[in-house]
């Protein structure tokens, strides 16, 4: 009979008959995947990649769903955070100015900062019951996401860790994007060609088709993964990068039978903060490609630059 391993005391080596052969042992397993030339290769080819074994749990982005429809299902919590003073910090907003677009948009959204947490959930909605809890746990974890993805970037592009913790990424602005069904979707969008402004935004939009992306001179359908986020390189990511990373144009389609609700986690820099190409990407072989300006002054100009129809960052281009 077999002696039990707990009644062997006294061994001095492990018995011929325990070892394993040399290609199972532990520490023999492939090395973990490296994520960081995908992802550089994505962010300058797309200006967007979908992100799975994110770490984000299943279970967490159910309930994310379930609170974010719920709140859509709620009249008066959506009618106390209505408004249509662009100050207010935490609204909800239909369209994306309904007041000076020329054509309006098939979509509401409720605008909520959320970093740091403890200063803003305070204003966000009450309801449903679970909104807070769920919506708070979900922000932090995806701002972690998101200074984990920028480490890898900056790996990929060859800048110091920790380079975005700073100014560049000390707003955090979660957007939930609701399009309700539409009449006709054939004459509507939920949103137009864009490309965010911010550095770099993770979109979690269920498993709802809607969402295109620009390449090569057309519209490409980006194919829902259960569970997957989509990360989208932002207009600042671009500048920063000295255009290495291009941000992505994209935009979304409207459905005539179903509602779609997608969140959105923007990182912007502060308002203050001054933007410019990473002085370590910078050498007399590659010149800057765009000067240096505060992300303010960049604001206020897009908004006046989208209703001209100008590339919002071709004032700020050196060549
Ligand atoms: O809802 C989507 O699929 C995309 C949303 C988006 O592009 C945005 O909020 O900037
Ligand atoms: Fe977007």
């Amino acid at each position: 009979m077999e002696k039990l391993l707990s009644c062997r005391s006294n061994l001095k080596d492990v018995p011929e008959s325990y070892i394993l052969p040399s290609e199972s042992r532990p520490g023999k397993e492939a090395p973990p995947c490296n994520m960081v030339p995908q992802i550089i290769q994505a962010s300058q080819e797309f200006g967007h990649f979908q992100l799975v074994n994110h770490g984000i749990p299943n279970k967490l982005l159910d309930d994310v769903m379930q609170v974010v429809k719920g709140f859509f299902e709620l009249p008066t919590e959506k009618e106390n955070l209505y408004s249509k003073g662009l100050k207010q910090s935490c609204r909800l907003y239909t369209n994306i100015n309904y007041a000076s677009e020329g054509v309006h948009y098939w979509r509401d959204a409720p605008r909520q900062p959320c970093h740091p947490l403890e200063e803003h959930i305070q204003n966000w909605p009450h309801k449903p019951t679970l909104y807070r809890d769920v919506m708070g746990s979900f922000s932090v974890k995806l701002r972690e996401l998101s200074l984990q993805i920028w480490d890898m970037i900056c790996e990929g592009l060859g800048l110091e860790f920790g380079y975005f913790n700073d100014e560049h990424s000390s707003v955090q602005l979660l957007t939930i994007n609701h399009y309700p069904p539409c009449l006709d979707a054939s004459l509507t969008l939920g949103l137009p060609k864009h490309s965010d402004v911010n550095l770099i935004t993770l979109l979690y939009r269920g498993e709802m088709h809607g969402l295109q992306i620009w390449k090569d001179e057309q519209w490409y359908l980006v194919e829902p993964i259960p569970n997957a986020l989509v990360v989208n390189i932002g207009h600042m990511l671009q500048i920063v990068s000295n255009g290495k990373l291009k941000s992505g144009d994209h935009r979304v389609m409207t459905s005539k039978e179903v509602a779609r609700t997608t969140i959105g986690s923007f990182i912007h820099p502060s308002v203050n903060c001054q933007i410019e190409p990473a002085k370590a990407l910078v050498d007399e072989w590659n010149p800057p490609l765009y000067m240096p300006f505060q992300y303010k002054d960049f604001l206020s100009a897009y908004i006046a630059d989208t209703h001209a129809r100008l590339p919002p960052l071709d004032r700020y281009k050196l060549q």
